[in-house]
This record gives structure tokens, C-alpha cells and sequence, in this order.
């Protein structure tokens, strides 16, 4: 599989992603207002903030479920303007939701291929799609058997297996929205693991994700870089190591104090 990973085609000469001036309103509410940001290879950012500081709307918009009002995102060095999320996956960026990451009645290998199964003829290839899921699944490092319905799963190995998805179909940018917030203290850490692992050793240098949390314990311990939202803009813009999470909290505690005095 990562064999045609390595066939994508990938300009890493400069970042991967540039996004440069990003508006989205929802009616006159600024989602998303005057953002800005790049995105390196292989990096790990926490995006974080408040409930309402427009996380989700900047994943979704460069997942192509939004479009921006206005501004320009650059993807592997190229202009994008997604009309729906089929093409920001088609170009390498795949977001996975805690909710709707898998079907539960539908075997895990069936899952992994959803929607881009190997046809033999006019049929779906059903042989071909159990080997290379377990071979897939194998090299990520997660031991479940690909017959095995996604329902009987632990919701720590749902999200693996929902991210290993994005990345055996040659991801280069990773979107997490919430990926730990209905997971055990356990699951969340076993799960942020394996996003680690596979960006920093799997997928070195190829691949970079961001991951949307509440809790930014959880996400510091595996972000390179701590973006903080407020309001719909990006706020502070940080290596995870020149800042501690008590430090980041109080960040953010800080301004939503201000904003309620100016009420
Ligand atoms: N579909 C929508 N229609 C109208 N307003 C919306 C919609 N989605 C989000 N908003 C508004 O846009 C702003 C940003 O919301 P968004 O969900 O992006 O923030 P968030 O940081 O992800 O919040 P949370 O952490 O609570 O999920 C908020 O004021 C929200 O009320």
C-alpha cells in the first residue's frame, strides 16, 4: 500500500499546505475570519480554543464541506478550491469525524474500502480487499481481524482503524475533529499514539495532520504546534515545546475573560 503512496504526487519543496486569508460566515456570523497559517511535512498541529471559535468550520472547509467566503488554500504547492469533500480527498486531504468514521454492521475490511472497493469485472473484488486490509492493518500495527465487524470494535481501535482508512488511501493531510472526546483516558492515549506513529515513522515526511481537540492535555502530547482559535481567527501560532498546556489553558481562559467583560 504504500507503494502507491510514494506514486502520489508530492512537491514537498515547499509546505504542505498555505492558507491564506480564510473568511467564512454563517448568515452575518464570522465562522472563520482572516486566517492564515502554513503546514509543514510531518507536522502534528493541536488546533484549540473555545467552543464556537470556528475549529470545526476551518477543518470542514479544507475537508471541501465548506466553501470560504473568501481566500486561497494552497495544497502541495498548488491552488484548491474543493466542491465537495470527494475532491479534497481525491487530492490527499481526509478528515475523520469520532461519530461517522465507520459503519458498525459492515466488516472492517469492507469498511476500509468504502466507496473505492477493487472491482473483479463487475464485481467487488472481496478477496483481494480481506488480504490487503489484513496486510494494511498489519503494518500499521493493529491487530484486528478485517472480518470482524466494525461494530464489535473498542472505540479506541474504531478510530485507528478510521485513520489507518485515510492514510492507506494516500492521505497527505490528516483532519481529526475531536478524535479522543468519547474515548477512555486509555483509548485516547493508545489512539493519539498511533496518529504519532504513523505521521513521525510510518508516513515520515509525507503526511502531517491536524487534529481538533477540547482537551489539549491529550492533544500536547503528540502536536509539534499548538494553533489556538478565537473568534474565528488564529490567535497564537506555536511550537508545542515553547509553550506549556497549563500556559496554552490560561492562553485561552485569559481571552475568553476579556471577551466576557466586553459584553
Ligand atoms: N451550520 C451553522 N450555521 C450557523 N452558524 C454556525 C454553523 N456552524 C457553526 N456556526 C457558528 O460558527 C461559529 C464557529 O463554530 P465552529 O463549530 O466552527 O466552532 P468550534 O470551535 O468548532 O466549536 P466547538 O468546539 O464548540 O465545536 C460559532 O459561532 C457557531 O455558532
Amino acid at each position: 500500500m504504500s507503494d502507491s503512496l510514494e506514486r502520489r504526487n508530492t512537491d514537498s519543496s515547499g509546505p504542505l499546505l498555505r492558507v491564506k486569508d480564510l473568511h467564512k460566515y454563517y448568515g452575518n456570523t464570522p465562522a472563520v475570519r482572516e486566517v492564515s497559517f502554513e503546514l509543514g511535512y510531518g507536522e502534528i498541529v493541536g488546533l484549540v480554543g473555545d467552543n464556537g471559535a470556528g475549529k470545526s468550520t476551518l477543518v470542514k472547509i479544507l475537508a471541501g464541506y465548506h466553501k470560504p467566503d473568501k481566500g486561497e488554500i494552497y495544497f502541495k504547492g498548488k491552488k484548491v478550491e474543493f466542491n465537495s469533500p470527494y475532491e479534497a480527498r481525491r487530492e490527499g486531504i481526509e478528515i475523520v469525524y469520532q461519530d461517522l468514521a465507520l459503519i458498525s454492521t459492515m466488516p472492517i475490511y469492507r469498511n476500509i474500502y468504502l466507496a473505492f472497493e477493487p472491482k473483479r469485472g463487475i464485481f467487488i473484488d472481496k478477496k483481494t480487499m480481506k488480504e490487503e486490509a489484513r496486510k494494511f492493518l498489519k503494518s500499521m500495527g493493529i491487530d484486528v481481524d478485517p472480518n470482524k465487524l466494525a461494530g464489535e470494535l473498542s472505540g479506541g481501535q474504531r478510530q485507528m482503524v478510521a485513520i489507518a482508512r485515510a492514510l492507506m488511501f494516500q492521505a497527505n493531510l490528516l483532519l481529526l475533529d475531536e478524535p479522543t472526546s468519547a474515548l477512555s483516558v486509555y483509548e485516547a492515549r493508545e489512539t493519539l499514539n498511533f496518529v504519532s506513529r504513523a505521521i513521525k515513522d510510518t508516513y515520515r515526511g509525507r503526511a502531517s495532520a491536524i487534529i481538533v481537540s477540547h482537551n489539549i492535555h491529550h492533544v500536547y502530547s503528540v502536536a509539534t504546534r499548538i494553533l489556538v482559535m478565537d473568534q474565528g481567527k488564529i490567535v497564537l501560532d506555536i511550537p508545542s515545546k515553547e509553550m506549556s498546556p497549563i500556559e496554552v489553558e490560561e492562553y485561552i481562559v485569559k481571552i475568553t475573560k476579556e471577551k466576557a467583560s466586553q459584553r
